[in-house]
């Protein structure tokens, strides 16, 4: 079916609705939630854990959904058996009028929305987000930080009074810098650091190789004075169910 510039610009790029699932990262680490990824990122991280969403592999799954369409099949996978929507991706941040009007019929049905982006990008539906966690990329994603449009968002979801959190994974020394560095600039926000995954690939049980980089993690945390308000956090999911899709 080929839609109509109109017609897609009125929908949103689904590639994957699922849950009842417990988020696994962040500041809103153990919350019971459902996820929608959409497709398409302005950014190509070397260690993307969701390369589906932007390397063309999934292209021919995506489905360009309205936003009632979206908030059906979640509520029609979901049931009775949740109360929070994550919104992730690829960058959400992508979309534009029809994530306001998704954020708007989620809180119209009492739902509370979170949202995981990469700060590459001003959304106003941000403001609409009940939690919302922003993961700027250290230099092992091989991207750059675009540190004015860092700031203006930083500076606009503090003066609208978002609940948002700055959350840098790491893999090495170069990332605990650049991490030391975001948290330098913004010493107000709620910050969290997250172990890399080194094996986004890999079938069966990781948690060895993920826990020994959180112990690592954790030392490097507990040396550092430039640490002393951060949160340090696994990906949960990942220890308990490994590269699984759709958890
Ligand atoms: C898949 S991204 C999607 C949202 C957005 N593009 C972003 O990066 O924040 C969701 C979260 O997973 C993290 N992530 C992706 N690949 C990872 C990996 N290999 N190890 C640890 N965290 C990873 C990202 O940093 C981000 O915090
Ligand atoms: N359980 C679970 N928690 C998550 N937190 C962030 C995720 C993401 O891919 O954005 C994610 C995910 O894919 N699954
Ligand atoms: S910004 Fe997020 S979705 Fe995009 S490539 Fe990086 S980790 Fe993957
Ligand atoms: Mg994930």
């Amino acid at each position: 079916m080929t839609l109509t510039r109109t017609a897609t610009e009125a929908r949103l790029p689904v590639l994957e609705v699922f849950g009842p699932t417990i988020q696994g990262e962040g500041m809103m680490i153990g919350q019971k939630t459902m996820f929608v990824r959409t497709a398409g990122c302005d950014y190509r991280c070397a260690w993307c854990d969701s390369k589906f969403t932007w390397d063309g592999s999934e292209r021919h799954l995506v489905r360009h959904l309205t936003p009632a369409e979206v908030l059906a099949e979640v509520c029609a996978l979901g049931q009775d058996r949740f109360q929070h929507v994550t919104v992730s991706g690829g960058n959400p941040a992508l979309i534009g009028e029809p994530m306001a009007e998704f954020i708007r019929l989620c809180h119209e049905r009492e739902l509370r929305v979170g949202l995981e982006t990469q700060g590459s990008r001003w959304q106003d539906w941000f403001t609409e987000i009940d939690d919302l966690s922003i993961s700027p990329k250290g230099p092992s994603s091989g991207m750059e930080t675009d540190w004015d449009v860092l700031d203006d968002l930083v500076a606009r979801l503090t003066s609208h009074g978002v609940h948002f959190s700055l959350k840098v994974v790491v893999f090495n020394a170069a990332d605990l810098a650049f991490a030391r560095a975001v948290f330098a600039r913004y010493p107000h926000a709620e910050k969290y650091l997250q172990p890399g995954n080194e094996d986004v690939a890999a079938a069966g049980d990781i948690s060895r190789r993920l826990l020994d980089k959180l112990a690592w993690l954790f030392e490097q945390v507990i040396a550092d004075k430039a640490f002393n308000d951060v949160r340090v956090l696994p990906q949960l999911h990942a220890l308990v169910w490994g590269n699984k899709r759709r958890k």
